[in-house]
Formats: structure tokens, sequence, C-alpha cells
């Protein structure tokens, strides 16, 4: 890999301020480019799972009762460290997700600036003075952490989906055990050493590895845990759901999305076809707010997909670690398996193929990015989200029509759309049924804003000052006979 700080590959977990070394049972995390095995990272058994959540309850108090000021200088060391080495935490990203370098690099900066966000809104969390109902009486509110957090994570932002959770949770005062994707551990243990050297506490961050049903269960178990976070699948979000009810765990779920991404005719298509193909590509369409269905207004429909063929034709696809690769190889083959269950189902029921069409000449997991025209509405992908690079374009004749087939899905993340009339932006944006709506736009992620679904694409938000609000309680104090 050509590290410049080889320290940050590492294959160990990160417990209780103790680097846990496989010692028997392990995983194999392999780079999707060519199937190598690269590490193999601990699987470990559920009594190291509950020695984290002990070594994490025997920390809380001390970290909760800091100072804002004091956490959230940890969390920018860590965020000075992680940008100090963002070529380094790239290449091991590439090496077991597969993304292309830049893009890699890309999700390192962009997501190390929630830790920047959260550093500085830990001096923000404030009560409340209410004005109270007697003369006798005060109403004050205090905001306390909501104690010890877990974090499972999913491999398409093996490195973002951390410091996202993460960056809250300790800034709110809350320690947080990572359990990220089997996939993907490096890029957390690599995060892991950063947080170690800015000097945040073994039992306030920890990385632990191993059979998710296993975790996941003793994380929805164990009274000491207070809070999960989970981003991932709509199933598994259920499964959290159902095992945490118990104990009436706090959840946060960033689930499946199956983003509507709509053109109407008065559109600038250039524009379009730009945002398109991010919404899109982006990761190999491995993302949760992937444009997955493509409405475009009957009239200008061809246009659009002869010049977003053309687009996907001119993406330079290869390995990840390779100078200007723009599109690497799908996580696994259950993936390229999805993707093509999606394409022939369309075909099948009567869509034209504009670019692509099949997996890729390299073989493995690379899957051509793929453009399809002329969809039906009913087609599978309509329905399921696709996480691949295929691009679907259904037709619409009316706005109603297009906002009808954009909220009949039982997903609301992202939604996106491009229009340059301004009574129809408004109309449209407050219409769509999702959490998000780029507008004009394909990129809607930044840490100063709210990010999260409606419907069955989940519960809570991430970024923005919404965001250390999941990690924090509200306490009530009725000051009486003043
Ligand atoms: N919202 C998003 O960003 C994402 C959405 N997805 C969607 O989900 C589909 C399937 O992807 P997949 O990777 O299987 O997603 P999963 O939901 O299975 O995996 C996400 C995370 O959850 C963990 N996990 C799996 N099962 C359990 C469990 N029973 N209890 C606790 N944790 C669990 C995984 O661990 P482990 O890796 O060890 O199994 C991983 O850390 C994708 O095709 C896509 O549609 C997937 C990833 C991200
Ligand atoms: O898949 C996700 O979780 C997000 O789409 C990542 S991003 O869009 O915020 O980069």
């Amino acid at each position: 890999m050509n590290l410049t700080d080889p320290t940050l590959f590492c294959d160990r977990a990160w417990l209780g301020g103790e680097w846990i070394a496989a010692s028997g049972a392990a995983i194999d995390v392999t780079d999707p480019a060519d199937g190598r095995v690269i590490a193999r990272v601990p699987s470990l058994d559920g009594g190291a799972i509950e020695r984290a959540i002990a070594a994490a309850d025997a920390a809380r108090a001390d970290w909760a009762a800091r100072p804002a000021k004091e956490r959230g200088a940890l969390l920018r060391k860590w965020h000075d460290l992680i940008l100090a080495n963002a070529d380094d935490l790239a290449r091991i990203l590439t090496a077991e997700q597969g993304k292309p370098l830049a893009e890699a690099k890309g999700e390192i900066v962009a997501n190390a600036a929630y830790l920047e966000w959260f550093a500085e809104e830990a001096k923000r969390v404030y009560g409340e003075v209410i004005p109270a109902p007697a003369a006798d009486r005060r109403v004050i509110v205090l905001k306390q952490p909501v104690g010890v957090c877990a974090a499972i994570t999913p491999w398409n932002f093996p490195n973002g989906m951390i410091t996202r959770k993460a960056g809250p949770a300790l800034a709110a005062g809350c320690p947080i055990i990572v359990k990220p994707a089997s996939q993907t551990p490096l890029s957390a243990l690599a995060l892991a050493v950063l947080a170690d050297r800015a000097g945040i506490p073994g039992g306030v961050f920890q990385v632990v590895t191993g059979k998710a049903s296993m975790i996941g269960g003793i994380f929805c178990k164990s009274p000491k845990l207070a809070k999960i976070s989970f981003t991932g699948s709509t199933e598994v979000g259920r499964w959290l759901i159902r095992e945490s009810a118990e104990g009436i765990k706090k959840l946060s779920l960033e689930l499946g999305g199956n983003a509507p991404f709509l053109v109407f005719e008065d559109a600038d298509l250039d524009a379009a076809v730009e945002g398109a193909m991010i919404a899109k590509f982006r990761n190999s369409g491995q993302t949760c707010v992937c444009a997955n269905r493509i409405y475009v207004h009957e009239s200008i429909a061809e246009e659009f997909a002869r010049r977003l063929g053309r687009a996907a034709d001119a993406l330079r696809v290869g390995r990840g670690d390779q100078p200007g690769t723009e599109q690497g190889p799908l996580i696994d083959m259950a993936a390229v398996e999805k993707i093509e269950a999606h394409l022939q189902d369309a075909l099948d029921r009567g869509a034209r193929l504009v670019a692509g069409g099949g997996r890729h000449a390299l073989g493995g997991t690379w899957f051509q990015p793929t453009v399809l025209s002329g969809v039906s509405p009913d087609a599978l992908l309509a329905r399921e989200e696709t996480f691949a690079p295929l691009a679907a374009i259904i037709p619409f004749r009316s706005e109603a029509e297009a906002i009808d087939m954009a909220n009949a899905s039982e997903f609301g993340l992202a939604a996106y759309f491009y229009s340059r009339d301004l009574a129809r932006v408004f109309r449209v944006a407050e219409r769509l049924e999702s959490g998000m709506v780029g507008i004009n736009t394909g990129l809607i992620a930044n840490e100063a804003a709210p990010f999260g679904g409606v419907k069955q694409s989940g519960l809570g938000r991430e970024g923005s000052r919404h965001g250390i609000e999941e990690y924090v309680e509200m306490k009530y104090l009725c000051m009486a006979g003043l």
C-alpha cells in the first residue's frame, strides 16, 4: 500500500485502551479489486464485547464531566491528525473498499469535517429557562449525555460513517464503541490509532470486530448501553428495533434509500446530466443517497438519455489505486448479481440499453456504468435500491405524475430535481416525501446540514446543530417554593 506511516495499517481491535490481536477466530479482509486477502482481524467473542461495554461504562462519568471545551479540543486534534494522514487513510480505504483514491480522500476530508463541526457544537449544548406558570416556580432544562453509545457502520463509507457518529457522541459526552462492517474494518482501526494519538481515552472510543448478529445482539440487550446509531440496510435496522425493544434503547437509523431524480422540461439539461452522474455513479452507485429512479419529462427524455449515456461511457473504470480511475469495482459478487437482476427485469419490461449493459471486461466485480431509457415505472429497480451503477430513465408526462411516482416508495431518504422555475421549485420541494432534497444539485451531504430520512429510511439526523441532539437527554428541573 506504500503508506507513509505504516503504523496506520492495523489488524487488531481497539478495546479499553488495548490492541487485541486475532487469536483463533478471525475475519479475512479482501481487496475487492482482486479478491486478495490483505488482512485478518479478530472475530471477538461475546466476553470481549462485554468488556468493551464495561470499559466504556467505566469511562463514562469522567468523559461527561470534562468541560465541553476540553472534549472539543480532543476532537479537533483527532480531526487534524486525520487530515494530516488523509493520503494514507485513503490508500487503506481504497484497498479494502475499492473506490478510486480521489474519492476515498474526498470521503475522509469531507467527513473529518463532522469532527471539526461537533468540536464546536460541544460548547453549544444549551439548556433552557422557561417562563413558569406560577410565580414561586422556575422551569429549567438541562441537556445531559445519553450514556454509552454503539455505532454499527457499513462498508460503503468505511471512514465517514464513523466520524459522523463518533463526532456528536463524543462532543455530547458519550463514549462510543464502533462495530465496522466486516468487509472494511481497516479504516475504522486506522481511525482508532489516530484517536489514541489525539489523546481520546481508550474507553471513550473503541473499535470491535466480529460476528455482526452476536455483537448487535449484545449491544441491544446490554443495560449499560443507552443508544445505538446504525447505518445500513433497512432489514438490519428493523432487526435492531425488534432486538432492542425490551430495553427501550435509543436508536438512530440511517437505512436504505431509493432516491428519485426528477428532470423537468425547464431544467438546464447539461447541469442535470452532471448532477445525475454524481448522484448515480459516485462510489460506483453504492451510496444510500444514490439516484435510483431518474424521471425525465417525455419531451427531453431521449436527449437526456443520450447525454447521460455518453457521460457514462466516458467514465474510466479500473482499480481504485490507479491514477485517473473514476469507477472502481463493486463490493462483492452479491452486488453484481443484484444489478444484473435489476437490469434484466427492466429490459424484460421493454427498457432500451443506452450505455454499458453487463459485467466489465476487467472481470471480478467490475460492472459497466449502465444507462437505460424507457424504463417501466413498475420495474423492480423502481421499488428496490439497486446500489450499483445502473441509471434508469423513466419518462413522465406531468409534474403531478412525476411527484406521484417519486413518492410511490416506502423509502424517503434523498430526492433530487432540476428545474429553473422558482414556483415549481417550492411546489415540488414541499411535496416530495424525503428527508433531503437536492435542487439543481446531485451532491447534498455536508456537516452543516441535517442528514437523514423519513418513512422506512430511518430515524434521526446526522450533522448540523440537530445532530448532537441525538446524543443528549433533556432533564427538566422543577423548582418550587421560591
Ligand atoms: N444506508 C446505507 O448507507 C447502506 C445501505 N445498504 C443497503 O443494504 C444492502 C445490503 O448491504 P449489507 O452490507 O449487507 O448491509 P447490512 O445492513 O447487512 O450491514 C451494515 C452493517 O450492519 C452490520 N450487521 C449486519 N447484520 C447485523 C445484525 N444482525 N446486527 C447488527 N449488525 C449487523 C454489518 O456487519 P457485517 O459487515 O459484519 O455483516 C455492517 O456493519 C445494500 O445492498 C444496500 O441496499 C448497505 C450499506 C450501507
Ligand atoms: O451512503 C451514504 O451513507 C451517504 O450517501 C454518504 S454521503 O452521500 O453523505 O457521502
